[in-house]
């Protein structure tokens, strides 16, 4: 029977592009329906390149940097954790290499979340999670740094915008310290011609000069030799941590933000230790990279057992 009201039609709004998410060969690879993508190694869980709509490639990474799980890969954005540096000796990490375990280990995707379920109107991120834990270490490892915990860390990406979010837990019951950072390599056209500013009053460590101390005293650090310092920033009156802002030829490149990270490592090897490294390619390299490493490095944090820390960072690309 033909019935005189009918239900009106309930209408479809027209599908909206989604993110894709591609998992081969513990290789990640994300992109938004912008164009933006961004490509992560489950190996030290590194995001190994990060490409916004224009098609441009905003981290550094050596063409000879081994991609086979056998060592760190130079480039990108590889983790430490849960030490910075070579580890002192007398400490819990003394046994440990260099950055830690974590940018060494192969880490497990935990799944995505896109900007829907993370209460966004237009799907414009994806959110992707990446897990290490105690339990998933190599023994050898495990004995060298024999506390239970586990990390979540989850990374970004928006239109022009990657974020990086560091969780530590402790699930065991003794307290253990440990120090996190974000190692990345940002992509510039000619270091000659890079300049960072916001951190002018600044105290630094200079590993250059014999690890003494010095306050940064321009309003923009250029690079014409060897370079590798902690910054540790003050916080403004509000307690937020100040931006950075990288430049080339003078236009703003990239601003860093971060939330729980208090230091920032500004690194660049310059000719001869970039020469002497194996897996930086091509040597000349040096040129086309500016490290500027978020993290929490200058002093342990230490992490009760049962507690959890969380640090983060964003890259935003003005190019
Ligand atoms: O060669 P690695 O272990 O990756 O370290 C690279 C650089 O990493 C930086 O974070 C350090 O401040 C430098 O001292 C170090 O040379």
């Amino acid at each position: 029977m033909e019935r005189k009201h009918k239900p009106a039609t309930i209408p479809v709004s027209p599908q909206m592009a989604q993110p894709t998410v591609d998992l081969s060969d513990n290789v990640l690879t994300a992109r938004l329906p912008s164009g933006d993508s961004v490509t992560v190694y489950l190996y030290g869980a590194t995001v190994t390149s990060w490409k916004t709509s224009n098609g441009s490639e905003h981290l550094f990474l050596s063409q000879a940097a081994v991609l086979d799980g056998s060592k760190p890969i130079r480039g990108g954005i590889p983790l430490v954790f849960p030490v910075f540096g070579p580890p002192p000796k007398s400490h819990a990490t003394g046994q440990l290499p260099q950055h830690g375990f974590a940018r060494n280990s192969y880490w497990e995707f935990l799944g995505k979340s896109s900007s829907e379920s993370l209460g966004r109107k237009a799907d414009d991120s994806v959110k992707l999670d990446f897990g290490l834990s105690s339990s998933m270490l190599d023994e050898a490892v495990r004995n060298k740094w024999p506390y239970e915990f586990g990390l979540v860390y989850s990374v970004t990406l928006e239109k022009g915008r990657l974020e990086c979010q560091m969780n530590v837990q402790n699930k065991g019951d003794q307290p253990f310290d440990f120090q996190c950072l974000f190692h990345a390599y940002l992509a510039v056209k000619d270091i000659s011609k890079t300049a960072v500013k916001g951190l002018q009053s600044s105290p630094y460590v200079d590993k250059v000069r014999s690890a003494q101390t010095f306050t940064e005293s321009s309003p923009e650090l250029t690079f014409s030799s060897e370079t590798d310092r902690v910054y540790t920033p003050p916080a403004s009156k509000d307690n937020t941590l100040v931006p950075l802002v990288v430049t080339e030829d003078g236009a703003d490149s990239f601003v860093v933000t971060r939330d729980g990270l208090p230091d920032v490592t500004v690194w660049n090897g310059w000719e001869d230790k970039i020469k002497a490294m194996g897996d930086f390619e091509p040597k000349d390299g040096w040129k086309r990279y500016l490290c500027i490493e978020p993290g929490s490095v200058s002093s342990w944090t230490k992490l009760e057992a049962g507690d959890a820390w969380e640090g983060t960072c964003a890259f935003e690309s003005k190019l």
